[in-house]
């Protein structure tokens, strides 16, 4: 097997400490994964793999966001990549790569891998959000290794979210992980692209991303990369809206494999002072509720709610007012003795499907409903108290 060199500008970085973490998102773009211009190598995918190997047997957990299915489609039939049908053939490409691309992480790993393939409409819908959250975490709890795309095959050009940076950030919020890793074919952020500019100077911490700082990032270095260093920093700001820490590292660089694995960082660290917490309470505070939608709960349930912070269980429930999705934000009132409001937040169960478990156990849901989206109707890290 090939070993990557570290690349002459990696030494423009100075070693830092890097993040402290549990659950991470790895974003592993197509420059690493069909470095030579073919089809997928696993000469980069290697090291990157002993990176997340070596964090699972600490009892962490890692979801990989994968590009590379394009460029692996191409190496399986280099005549379709030519051909006149660009969106159609690009959505066979991905769908011929995309086996193959599953392939090559299960290589390297003893748990299985499970392919997640996600659209823009997963991403927006609110219920198709929650579900693509419900199945990634259940996955992590199974103790397999996730790997996900965006499912190009369906996405047609308007509803493309097109790139994978923006994906991971979006991944990484959707699991709540505390770093977005974006491995890529360059050190870090530069001032400029340093394939173009050789005065460009390495960037090792970022605490905002201004319109300055987007100015500084070009396109894409590659023939199989999309976006280049705009897209990981738009990735960065949506990672950070969220709270959650990014870091841009070279995935060809055995120095930076290196550094991570001792919990150093030789790359970028974009980290703009928002805790998660801070930022999904703030955002669970703001986002509007469905007017007129709510969920009523008896004394008990709101004191658990209000003073022990727990989650809302059908228990406690004596109805809903109005009509509601499963995913909305609705208020949370009592009127035992006049009306409080309570507190806000997500709703795992529609407004009829309340009204069917209130006063139940959980127990219940399953036989009352005929299905179950778990035993919070709303979990206590999707409400906030008011
Ligand atoms: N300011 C910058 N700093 C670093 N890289 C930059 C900058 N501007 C543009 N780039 C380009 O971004 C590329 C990485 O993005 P991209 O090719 O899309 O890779 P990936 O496939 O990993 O997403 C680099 O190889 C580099 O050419
Ligand atoms: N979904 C596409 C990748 C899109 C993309 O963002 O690519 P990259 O810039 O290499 O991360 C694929 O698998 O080919």
């Amino acid at each position: 097997m090939n070993v990557a060199t570290d690349t002459p500008a990696c030494s423009a970085f100075v070693e830092q400490p890097g993040p402290v973490w549990r659950r991470a998102v790895l974003k592993v773009g197509s420059s690493l994964l069909a470095a030579d211009g073919g089809g997928l190598t696993p000469r980069f995918a290697l090291g990157l793999a002993q990176f997340v190997s070596a964090n699972l047997a600490l009892g962490r957990e890692v979801v990989i966001v994968s590009s590379g299915a394009v460029a692996a489609g191409r190496a399986v039939l280099p005549k379709l990549a030519d051909s006149g049908a660009p969106m159609a053939a690009r959505q066979a490409l991905a769908a011929l790569g995309q086996a193959q691309l599953i392939g090559l992480w299960q290589r390297f790993f003893d748990r299985p891998v499970a392919q997640v393939l996600l659209t823009h409409d997963d991403l927006r819908n609110r219920r198709r959000y929650l579900n693509a959250r419900a199945t990634l975490t259940e996955l992590l709890r199974l103790g397999t290794l996730p790997v996900v795309n965006e499912n190009d095959t369906v996405s047609v050009d308007e509803l493309k979210l097109g790139d994978n940076d923006n994906l991971a950030a979006i991944v990484a919020a959707l699991i709540d992980a505390e770093v977005l890793f974006i491995a890529t074919d360059i050190d870090g952020l530069y001032s400029a692209n340093p394939r173009i500019d050789p005065a460009a100077q390495p960037i090792g911490s970022v605490a905002a991303i201004t319109p300055d700082l987007l100015a500084l990032a070009g396109g894409s270095g590659s023939s199989v990369g999309t976006g280049g260093m705009r897209t990981k920093l738009d990735a960065a700001a949506k990672a950070a809206a969220a709270g959650i820490e990014t870091v841009l590292f070279n995935g060809t660089s055995p120095a930076a494999l290196r550094a991570l694995a001792h919990g150093q960082l030789l790359g970028t660290r974009i980290r703009t002072g928002q805790t998660r917490l801070a930022a999904r309470k703030y955002w669970l505070r703001h986002v509007p509720a469905v007017a007129g939608a709510a969920i009523v709960v008896d004394a008990g349930a709101a004191r658990a709610i209000g003073g022990k912070g727990a989650s809302l269980l059908p228990g406690g429930i004596v109805g809903a007012d109005g009509e509601f999705a499963r995913g909305d934000m609705v208020e949370i009132v009592c009127r035992d003795d006049g009306t409080q409001h309570v507190a806000r937040g997500i709703s795992q169960y529609s407004a009829g499907d309340i009204r069917r478990i209130a006063r139940r156990h959980t127990r219940d849901i399953d036989a009352t409903l005929g299905y179950n989206y778990g035993e919070n109707v709303v979990h206590r890290d999707d409400m906030v108290t008011l």
